[in-house]
């Protein structure tokens, strides 16, 4: 029985994954921190962790893990370029996965991104939308930016040189080949992304509706435990899932 320990253990997504190995045969929680309680100790007896809380707790949280070699699964969203090479060097010593989304639906949505990007080609003009609950802190979403990471390695540019969001007032016209974002937040919204291919006189719209947290949390348990016994490395929800990867 794989003994998972949660980061965040307190909030919306620590709570549901809490709940999730609570109803599991498979899998027990090894116990949870939040902001000012002792990582190191969970980090030391449990068999992986699935971190699910701020971004401010990022280094320290795969500082514990590194100690304690102990997987480490990372959900926050918001992350910077520094947070992306802090988990590339702890995926030399630790099996890491960070992924914006752990449902399944995601993951096969960010294929079909890919894919429709690469068949459709640059005349077609990308736009993701999201909407997300009220308490939502980061814009756009982590799933937000990861299907746009998918549509721009299909056309073959990257994201970072196309990027379009926050748009308001006098814009200026489209950018050419910009991959545009949109954030709406509301009430208790879970999850809902649509990726909007716009051409000429007609519009492909690829979407994925998260119903609840829980799809998040299966996904997150999951991912965590099937990193347990993997040899250092950064791993993706494709390989959880046995898809092909898309990295490049
Ligand atoms: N990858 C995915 O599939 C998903 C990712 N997420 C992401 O997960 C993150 C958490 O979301 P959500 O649960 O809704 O947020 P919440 O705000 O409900 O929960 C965050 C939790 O993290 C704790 N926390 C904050 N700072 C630290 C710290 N420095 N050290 C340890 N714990 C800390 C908070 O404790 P305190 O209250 O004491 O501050 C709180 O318990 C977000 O980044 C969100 O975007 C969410 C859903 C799915
Ligand atoms: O904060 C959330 O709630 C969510 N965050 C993730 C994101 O930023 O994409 C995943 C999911 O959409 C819910």
């Amino acid at each position: 029985m794989a003994r998972i320990g949660i980061i965040g253990s307190g909030g919306r997504m620590g709570r549901a994954i809490a709940d999730v190995l609570a109803a599991s045969d498979e899998h027990a929680c090894a116990g949870g921190v939040d902001r000012d309680t002792v990582l190191t100790d969970l980090a030391g007896h449990a068999d992986a962790l699935a971190d699910f809380s701020a971004p401010d707790a990022l280094v320290a949280n795969l500082a514990a893990a590194r100690e304690a070699r102990t997987p480490i699964l990372i959900g926050t969203t918001g992350l910077t370029g520094e947070h992306h090479a802090a988990i590339e060097e702890a995926a030399a010593v630790i099996p890491v996965i960070q992924t914006g989304n752990t449902s399944l639906g995601v993951t096969l949505l960010a294929h079909l991104v890919g894919e429709a990007a690469a068949r459709l080609g640059p005349d077609w003009d990308v736009e993701i939308l999201e909407m997300h609950h009220r308490m939502k802190v980061d814009a756009p979403s982590g799933t937000a930016l990861l299907l746009g990471e998918a549509a721009a390695r299909g056309r073959g540019v990257e994201l970072g040189d196309k990027r379009e969001s926050g748009r308001d007032g006098h814009t200026g016209r489209r950018g050419e080949g910009a991959i545009g974002f949109a954030a709406l937040r509301g009430g208790t919204v879970a999850g809902e992304h649509s990726v909007i291919f716009a051409g000429e006189q007609e519009r492909l719209v690829l979407s994925h509706c998260a119903e609840s947290r829980a799809i998040f949390a299966r996904g997150a348990v999951r991912g965590t435990a099937w990193l347990i016994g993997k040899p250092p490395g950064r791993y993706t929800m494709e390989d959880v899932l046995g898809l092909p990867s898309l990295r490049a």
